[in-house]
Parts: C-alpha cells; structure tokens; sequence
C-alpha cells in the first residue's frame, strides 16, 4: 500500500509505550473487502497481551490524571493536527480496509478530528458546584474526578470516528486506555496510535490491542481494574459484554444496534426528502447504526418519492472505494452481504415490488446494487432487522398516528428522521419519536457537538458533546464541616 508516511502501517500493537506482536507469534490477517486480496498481518492477541496492556494503563494513570485539563488538551491538539495533517493517508488505510469511498474516508478523518479537538477543549469545563448547605456548620461541593482505567471495544463501520470518540473524552477527563478495534479494520487503529505517539502522549496513556475479540473482550471485562467499558456494535455482543462487566459493576458506554425509521409526510418537500433519504441511507453503503432501515411513506406522495428516490439511487456509482467517482462501496464481508440478500429475498417472496437494485453488483465479490423495494409490509424481515446494507425498503402509511406508532414498534432507539413542513406536526412528532436523535428535514445528524445515543435496546449513554465526557467522570461530594 502506497502512504504518503509508510510509518502509519503498522503489524505491531501499542502495549506500554512499545510496539509489540502477539506472545504466540500469531497474526490476523487484514483483506480489503472490495477485492478480497490480503493488505496486511496484525497481532492476534489474547488474555495475556491485554493484562499487560491494562497494568500499563493503570501504572500510567497517576500521573495522567495529576497532569492539568489544559497539558492534556495541549497533547490532544497536537494529536489531532497529526491526524489532519495526515488525512490522507489515514483515508487510505479506512478505505483499503473497509470499503467506502475515499471521499467518505476523508470525511470521517476530519470527522474522527473532530471529536479530539472538542473534547480537548471540553476538559477545561468539568466544573463541579457548590451546594447551599443545610447545616450552617458545613460547606458542601462537588467535584468531578476521572473514572480511572477504561477499555474501548469498537466496529469497523467508523474505524477512525469511533476510536476518537471514546478516547479523546476519556484523555481528556484524565483517564487511559486500552483499545480494542474490530478484527476487520485494525491497520486505522495502528495508525492513530502511531500518531498519538509521535504526539508525545506518555507509555501506557493509550494501548490498542488487536486480535482475539473474546480473550481480549473477557479480560477487558472481568479485570477490576478496567473501571468502564465503551462499545459501539452490535446489540447481541453488547448484551454479552454487559452481562459480563456486572460482576465488576463497570460503568458502561453502549452504542448498538438501530432499525431508523424515516418518515416522509404528505406535506414534506419532496426533493429534499429524497436528498435527505440518499444520505441517510447509502452513506458507508448502508452500514452505520444511524442508517434509514424503514422509509415509511404516506400514502398522498408515495408514488412520487418512490419513483424520484429509486430513479437517484439507481445513479450512484457502485465500485472499490479507491475509484473516481464511486458512490457505495462494497459490503464489508460475505456475512454482510448475505444479510442483505436474505432481506430482499424475504421482502420480494411475501409481495415486495423492486424499484431498482434488488440483486448482486455485476461486479461480484462483496457489492451489492443500491436498491429501493416498494409495498413493503410489517411481516417482512425488514420491519424488524437492521440490515446494514444499501436497502431501502418503503412502507405506507394513512395518519401521523400510523406512523408514529409504526416507528415506535421497535426495540431500538436510535436514530429517526421524518420530513415534514408543517411546524405543528414537527414538534408533534418530534416528541412522540421513541428515539435519542431525530433529524427533523435532514438525513445527517451526526457531528461533534451533539449527543449521539440511543434508548431502548439501542444502548446507554451518550458520545460527543458536553454530556460524552461525562461518561469519563465520576461525580464526588465533599462535605466540609467550618464550625
Ligand atoms: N452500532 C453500530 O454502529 C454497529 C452495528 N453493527 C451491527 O452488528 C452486525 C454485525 O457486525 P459485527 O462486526 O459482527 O459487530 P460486532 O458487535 O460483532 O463487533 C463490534 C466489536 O465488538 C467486537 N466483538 C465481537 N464479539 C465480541 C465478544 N464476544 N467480546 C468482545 N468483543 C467482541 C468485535 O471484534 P471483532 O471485529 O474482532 O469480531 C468488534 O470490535 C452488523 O451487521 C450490524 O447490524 C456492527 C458494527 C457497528
Ligand atoms: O454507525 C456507527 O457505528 C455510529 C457512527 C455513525 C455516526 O457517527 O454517524
């Protein structure tokens, strides 16, 4: 692979300030989804590796923490220039690992930045308060302290975005890390690590570990010394995961699985609701927890959205990420697009209507056609499951109340989006939405700024904004007695 700075390819893990392999020797091997051909080997690490790797971050911890919130936001910055500074690079090594178009992957380094510049900036402001005291003999406070030791379990969707979005929140709240990417796109995790290094972050501050996702997992969990865990991916393994950190009652950042409804009332503007659904479906080919996986279409406009959405998604190009002008790369693996296959199957069997798509890419290996399926029911696969693939499938819907309460009948909570000009019904709706983030007349809601989370089975907690470091910090109460 060609890198403007061949040093960010990395085959070795950061463990205590040094680059390490696995003790056995073993390496995963790294494929990129758009031709299947091997990129690189990493570490397959275990138990062992990862003890080691939460023993450093907790000797590094006592003087991290002792550091200010302003020497920590100083090493963040630099952090996050080097991350800028080598966009382009880190945009390669996303897209030859994972899939999406390189002008996604840009995106999402600038993206992945972004949180590391907020959240520099944001430890200078976890104030605590003072409390009028009842007694007049005692002064009441509260101050907010890092959590300590906390582990990162992240997906290969946003291998960059969702590694800054915990670390950078958790270093600049005074705590240390230990990273463990997804198997499928370890080689961006190395990267920022290679670069946080060259930032001048001290030995143990931060540690990825790649490998085993369940030795790794197990011990990120069982150890008393990892005081939270954060996760974003699916909803059964973070169901496992928490289920195993209640033994040491860890504090826990959930981010899972979601089935987005995006509803389009009779009232809505329909070219921008046909803007707004490409996005918000098609972006990374389908396959973030925010995606559009139900387009609930009132009766009055659904013909005509139909035929205008089908007819721009049939335009994107399908292609390897790497290509000029590709608009949707291929699926990550085999398992990903088999689950697409098996939606569409299930929808055309019980009376679904193709709009465009509905089959493999001419191209083959991991690529699928962007596709739209009309007169999709409530019995159908797709009501359900999130299919994480470029399938937009359309339900119709008479009243507000229909559709919200089809919205509602999930046991996600994600991400929902409705279009709709009538200010009434969008506060309405807005409301009535089960959900953590609603974008109301936009398919984009995500950015450094606003919490992003989810209720229901979608997760706990939220990433981003003021309230992501939070997360990081524990809430302590002094009583002083003055008499
Ligand atoms: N909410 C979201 O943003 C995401 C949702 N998903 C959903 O999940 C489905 C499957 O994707 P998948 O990649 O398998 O998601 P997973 O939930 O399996 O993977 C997410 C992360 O968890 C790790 N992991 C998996 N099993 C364990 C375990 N037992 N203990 C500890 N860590 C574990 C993975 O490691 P490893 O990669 O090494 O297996 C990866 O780092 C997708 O089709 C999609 O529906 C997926 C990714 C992101
Ligand atoms: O899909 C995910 O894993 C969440 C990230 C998506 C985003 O930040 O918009």
């Amino acid at each position: 692979m060609n890198l403007q700075n061949p040093g960010l390819l990395r085959s070795t893990n950061l463990i205590d300030g040094k680059w390490v392999g696995a003790d056995s020797g073993a390496t995963l091997t790294v494929v990129d989804p758009a031709s299947g051909e091997r990129i690189a080997e990493v570490p397959r690490c275990g138990a062992a590796e990862t003890r080691r790797a939460i023993a450093a971050a907790d000797a590094a911890l006592p003087a991290w923490r002792a550091l200010t919130a302003r020497q920590r936001g100083q090493l963040l910055l630099a952090w996050q220039r080097l991350i800028l500074d080598h966009a382009d690079d880190l945009a390669a090594l996303i897209t030859a690992e994972g899939g999406k178009p390189l002008s996604e992957a840009r995106g999402e380094a600038t993206y992945g930045a972004s949180f590391v510049e907020w959240f520099a900036e944001e430890g200078k402001r976890t104030y605590g308060e003072s409390i009028p005291s009842p007694n007049p003999a005692t002064r009441l406070l509260v101050v907010k302290q890092p959590v300590g030791v906390c582990a990162a379990i992240t997906p290969w969707n946003f291998p960059l975005a969702m590694i800054t979005r915990k670390v950078a929140p958790a270093l600049a709240a005074g705590c240390t890390v230990v990273v463990k990417p997804a198997e499928a796109t370890p080689l961006t995790a190395l990267a920022l690590a290679a670069l946080a290094e060259q930032a001048g972050f001290p030995a143990g501050v931060l540690n990825v570990v790649t490998g085993d996702p369940v030795a790794i997992g197990g011990e990120l969990c069982a150890s008393p010394i990892v005081k939270k865990l954060s996760f974003t991916g699916s909803t059964a393994v973070g169901r496992k995961l928490m289920a195993q950190c209640a033994p040491t009652i860890k504090k826990l950042s959930l981010e899972l699985g979601g089935n987005a409804p995006f509803i389009v009332f009779d009232d809505a503007d329909v070219d921008a609701a046909v803007e707004g659904a490409l996005v918000a479906k098609y972006r990374n080919t389908g396959q973030t927890c925010v995606c559009a996986n139900r387009f609930l279409v009132q009766a009055g406009i659904y013909e005509d959205f139909a035929s205008r959405f089908a007819a721009r998604a049939a335009e994107l190009k399908v292609g390897a990420g790497s290509e000029p002008g590709v608009a949707q790369g291929p699926l990550i693996n085999a398992a990903g697009l088999a689950k697409v296959e098996a939606h569409v199957a299930d929808a055309l069997a019980k009376g679904a209507r193709v709009l465009c798509g509905g089959a493999r890419h001419a191209r083959g290996g991991n690529f699928y056609q962007p596709t739209v399926l009309a007169d999709v029911t409530r019995d159908m696969q797709v009501a359900r499951e999130e299919t994480f693939g470029p399938l937009a499938p359309l339900f119709r819907f008479e009243r507000e109340e229909e559709a919200v309460a089809m919205a509602n009948d999930t046991e996600f909570g994600l991400a929902a989006y409705f279009y709709s000009r009538d200010i009434g019904r969008a506060w309405r709706v807005g409301e009535a939405l089960e959900y953590g983030m609603v974008g109301i007349n936009t398919g984009l809601i995500s950015n450094e700024v606003a919490p992003f989370g989810g209720i229901k089975q979608s997760g706990v907690g939220r990433e981003g904004s003021k309230y992501g470091i939070e997360e990081y910090l524990e809430v302590k109460y002094l009583c002083f007695a003055v008499g």
